[in-house]
């Protein structure tokens, strides 16, 4: 099989970037930096201003203030302004916008027109043996399934060899069977290419497993930026902890650095004594036992959810009930009383937003 040879390798600077429409702000002082060969996941909900951000990185917008730079070369700054053609970024979009009047040849060779063509053609050959879509080339895009229509777009993109890639919810289109194989697959690719990649999902489990580096925006501001670790285990606020994990949201009232709740006390470091807080217990940070330790509860309910169980316990002075997760499934039936330890390294305590 012929290997394409490695892009160059650039490292992406993402510089107090701000911008909106009208008086609406929707990216507020946004910095980041991308290892050369690395990869980045924003994620963040809806509306938080992802794809606006990686329109100004691909050069479709202009941000407002802000620098986007490349090795050291600015894309978008002041007085300084890249086309989109010119910096050799390429994209990977939800609906891959393949031309279906083109063959699968001939929408990879449309992103090597710059090319002599001879060169091209082998360029586009080259790169649908990578991908493993040799026996697809003179096929029409409505002749391809969601998965295969990926692959090509993937060629489209990658065919011109862009020292940084964009990706945006690239995968969101596939069913989940087949969304795990061709994210890692992609990915697999992009590193041997030593290719810089932006990718944006607003799905957590993506964000974790894929991006190096995660970043999480909410509001068009950075809410915080680390290793996927990082993120999951240390998260900054309410909002970070609970983007990656909905947890059980238990309140009470500081005292002596310590949350006293009816499901135990647990450190609240930086809280005044008296003000009002949350503890964030994610599901699976609860164990259950039959006796022994811990405060006591009843089931009152199971859900299978795949891999994991899902208990619900009553807990006298706790509404709702608490959800516990597990991925060994339980001996204990709906009614029967249970005593709950948390890992309290694992409890998250906020101040209560919604008290203020
Ligand atoms: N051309 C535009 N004119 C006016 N407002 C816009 C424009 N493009 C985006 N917005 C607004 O900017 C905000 C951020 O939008 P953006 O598409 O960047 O968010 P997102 O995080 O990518 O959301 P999603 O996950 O739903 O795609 C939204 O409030 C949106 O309505």
């Amino acid at each position: 099989m012929n290997h394409p040879a490695p892009s160059t390798r650039l490292p992406l600077d993402v510089l107090g970037v701000t911008h909106g429409f009208g008086r609406t702000p929707v990216l507020v002082d946004v910095s980041f930096r991308v290892r050369a060969g690395g990869v980045a996941a924003l994620v963040g909900h809806s509306g938080s201003g992802k794809t606006t951000l990686l329109r100004i990185l691909a050069g479709i917008e202009r941000p407002v203030s802000g620098r986007v730079e490349a090795g050291g070369r600015i894309l978008s700054g002041p007085g300084a302004f890249v086309e989109p053609e010119d910096r050799g970024i390429g994209f990977l979009f939800q609906d891959y916008a393949l031309f279906p009047h083109l063959s699968v040849t001939d929408n990879v060779l449309f992103g090597l027109r710059r090319q002599e063509q001879a060169a091209a053609r082998r360029r586009a050959g080259d790169m649908l043996a990578r991908l493993r879509i040799e026996h697809l080339a003179e096929r029409f895009p409505h002749m391809l399934s969601g998965g295969e229509q990926q692959r090509v777009a993937l060629a489209r993109a990658l065919a011109p060899r862009p020292g940084i890639m964009l990706l945006d919810e690239p995968f969101s289109n596939l069913d989940r069977a087949l969304r795990d194989g061709v994210r890692s697959e992609t990915l697999a690719l992009l590193r041997e290419l030593g290719t810089t990649v932006v990718m944006v999902t607003h799905d957590p489990e993506e964000a974790l497993s894929a991006g190096e580096h995660v970043v999480l925006l909410r509001a068009g501001r950075v809410v915080q930026a680390g290793t996927p670790t990082e993120l999951f285990e240390q998260p900054v606020d309410a909002h970070a902890a609970e983007f990656f994990a909905s947890s059980n949201r238990i309140r009470g009232i500081s005292r002596d650095g310590r949350l006293a709740t009816p499901l135990g006390t647990f450190p609240a470091p930086g809280l005044a004594d008296g003000v009002q807080a949350v503890a964030h217990v994610r599901p699976h940070v609860l164990r259950l036992s039959a006796s022994g330790e811990g405060v006591e509860g009843r089931v009152t309910g199971r859900r299978l959810l795949g891999e994991v169980e899902e208990l619900s316990v009553a807990v006298p002075g706790l509404a709702p009930d608490l959800r516990v997760r597990s991925t060994e499934r339980s001996r204990l039936t709906v009614d029967s009383t249970v005593k709950i330890t948390a890992c309290v390294e694992q409890v998250f305590v906020f101040a209560d937003d919604s008290a203020s």
